[in-house]
């Protein structure tokens, strides 16, 4: 089986604020990809790593391989105008890499994961690529900690937390099925690529995420992000 990793960088992390997008701000000396990066390469070296980054930052992003010694193989893909079209950049860019399914003789499945959700436990990453290997989708859930309400026509009212859980990433499976179903056309009920699995007739398969496994979205994300990596190193 081969596996595959398309990591998604492709976004101007508008609620982070500020001209860098935020998948380029450092932590401890190094961007947040980088850390997303070698979290998967330290994971298996032999898994194919690809990069969706914005066209207009893909020189700032190999300057900063030059100059930090960045050694983990991985290509670049071009982003798009939503995450749905980053990943679909994503996949073109490996389809030119492996072809279709009738010239290939193993399973290939393909990860898909925000380049800033670097604190993914090799764990959670594992079990994702073994129930996508028996199931063909897989992705990592978290149950909610907070209440939860729901608004609507002007009011509010609590709903049962028990009956909701949070997504992450990396979300997992077969190649050719998140190939076929990213033929799809865009709607903004696209939000993860569980969704557009499912829109295409496909089930999904939950395993537990991780607590830490954060999206780095707002300045306040940072700030964890910073004492999670000081936990770790
Ligand atoms: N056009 C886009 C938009 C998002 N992403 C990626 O998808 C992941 C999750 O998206 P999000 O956290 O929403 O990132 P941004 O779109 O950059 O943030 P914002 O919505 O605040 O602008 C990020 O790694 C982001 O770079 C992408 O590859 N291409
Ligand atoms: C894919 C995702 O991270 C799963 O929680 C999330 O849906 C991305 O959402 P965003 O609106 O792009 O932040």
């Amino acid at each position: 089986m081969k596996k595959y990793v398309l990591i998604v960088a492709g976004g101007r992390g508008l609620r982070m604020g500020g001209d860098l997008p935020k998948q380029f701000i450092p932590l401890e000396g190094k961007p947040v990809l980088m850390h997303t990066l070698e979290t998967f390469h330290r994971w298996d070296a032999s898994a194919g790593l690809i990069l969706v980054l914005p066209e207009d930052h893909q020189p700032y992003w190999k300057m900063l391989c030059r100059e930090i010694g960045c050694k983990v193989p991985h290509r670049i893909a071009n982003g798009g105008e939503t995450r749905f079209h980053s990943v679909r950049n994503g996949l073109q860019s490996l389809s030119e890499e492996i072809g279709n399914a009738s010239g290939r003789n193993e399973k290939v499945l393909v990860a898909v994961h925000d380049g800033v959700r670097p604190f993914v436990s090799p764990e959670v990453i594992s079990k994702c690529f073994t129930e996508a290997e028996i199931s063909g989708a897989a992705i990592p859930v978290v149950p909610v900690v907070d209440s939860l309400r729901e608004f609507t026509g002007g009011t509010s009212h609590p709903v049962d937390r028990s009956r909701y859980q949070a997504v992450q990433t990396p979300q997992v499976f077969d190649y050719d099925l998140l190939a076929k179903a990213y033929e799809q056309p865009y709607t903004d009920l696209f939000t993860d690529d569980a969704s557009v699995v499912e829109a295409f007739g496909h089930g999904i398969v939950t395993v537990p995420g991780n607590r830490e496994n954060i999206k780095i979205t707002t300045p306040f994300d940072l700030l964890v992000a910073e004492a999670l990596l000081k936990q770790h190193t």
